[in-house]
Parts: C-alpha cells; sequence; structure tokens
C-alpha cells in the first residue's frame, strides 16, 4: 500500500527524480510495472475515500506519477471523480507513455489553484494550462489510446504529464504576479 511515507518530496528530492523526464515504459509489463500501477490507482481510490484517508492519513489526489513515489518511468494513475460523487468517474485510467499531440489557444487555470503530493507546502497562485488538450498513450496491455480532454480532468492529466516530464505545478505561476492571469484565461471553479 503507498501512503505518505513513500512519496518523494521536492525539497528532499536528492535524486532529483522529481526533475527528470522518465524512462519509456516497455511491454509487456514487468511484474513489478503492474504491480506499481495497481498500487497507485488504488492510493487514489483510497485517499477519495473519506474512512481509509483518515484511517491512513492520506491526502486526496485525482492523479499520481510514478517519480512521485520514487519510480523514474512514464506510468501515471488518473482518477477524477463523477460531479457529487455519483459512481461513474469523469476519467479513470492508468496512462502509460502519455505525449500531448495538440492543445488549444485558449488557457485555463483552477480558481482555486493546484497542490501536489510530492510538495508539501501550500504554493498560492493560478497555475496556467492548456483549457484543451489531445494527448496519446497505451494503457496497461499495450493498447494505444487518442483521448481528448477539456477544462478539469484536461487540466488533472497536464498536471500528471508534467511530473513524467521533471515539471512541477509551481513552475507555471507566475512568480512576481501569482495572481495575474492572461486576461482570456478560462477560470475553473
Ligand atoms: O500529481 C498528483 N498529485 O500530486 C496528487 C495531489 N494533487 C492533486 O490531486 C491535484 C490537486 C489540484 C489540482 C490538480 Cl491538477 C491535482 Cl493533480
Ligand atoms: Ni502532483
Amino acid at each position: 500500500m503507498i501512503l505518505m511515507k513513500d512519496m518523494v518530496r521536492d525539497d528532499k528530492d536528492s535524486k532529483k527524480v522529481l526533475r527528470s523526464t522518465a524512462k519509456q515504459v516497455s511491454f509487456p509489463l514487468s511484474e513489478e510495472d503492474q504491480k506499481l500501477a495497481a498500487a497507485m490507482m488504488k492510493y487514489l481510490e483510497d485517499s477519495q475515500d473519506p474512512k481509509i484517508a483518515e484511517k491512513h492519513q492520506l491526502r486526496a489526489g485525482v492523479g499520481l506519477a510514478a517519480p512521485q513515489v520514487g519510480v523514474s518511468e512514464m506510468m501515471a494513475a488518473v482518477l477524477v471523480p463523477g460531479e457529487d460523487g455519483d459512481a461513474k468517474p469523469i476519467f479513470k485510467e492508468v496512462i502509460v507513455n502519455p505525449k500531448i499531440r495538440s492543445y488549444s489557444v485558449q488557457n485555463a487555470a483552477i480558481a482555486e489553484g493546484e497542490g501536489c503530493l510530492s510538495v508539501f507546502r501550500d504554493v498560492p497562485g493560478y497555475v496556467i494550462r492548456h483549457e484543451k488538450i489531445t494527448f496519446t498513450y497505451q494503457d496497461l496491455d499495450g493498447n494505444e489510446h487518442k483521448v481528448r480532454l477539456k477544462g478539469y480532468p484536461a487540466i488533472v492529466c497536464q498536471h500528471e504529464i508534467d511530473h513524467l516530464n521533471g515539471i512541477l505545478f509551481y513552475d507555471h505561476i507566475n512568480k512576481q504576479k501569482p495572481f495575474e492571469m492572461p486576461d482570456d484565461t478560462t477560470v475553473i471553479e
């Protein structure tokens, strides 16, 4: 089971795993990679269950990338829950070797900013991202997928794909004016 103690912190990342480009994953997946993928998705499910999260002191997450638990591989779990906890998640997948193929000119940012399990402090400010993205990835069986996302799920996948490329959310915050946004940026509540 992945716990908070397993998370690599950006302020203590001596191996720089959070700041390097992760390795491409080859198929068929090794036993180890299959176990890691399952454990990462399980972390997200548990962290979104108030009782389990409380019991194991898990910080909630809608995504988790392998470098965050010290594994420099191109793999991330994404679990964006449905509105008001209705059973069907908006996006649930372990994305392997993801690559953004195109994106909108239009920018978007989450109103309350972003958080990260690799960043044990609040970093206020608007994280400016693409409102829409088209990206490809392989699923755990190696099948290629091409997905178009918009709004919140698109933001989450950008946050995760960033992790695989050594980028952290606060890299996108304007240091001088953290709450400045390009004027036509969509604010996601
Ligand atoms: O990389 C994944 N994490 O660090 C897990 C914790 N952060 C979140 O769940 C989170 C919170 C707010 C906005 C975004 Cl986009 C994300 Cl991803
Ligand atoms: Ni993160």
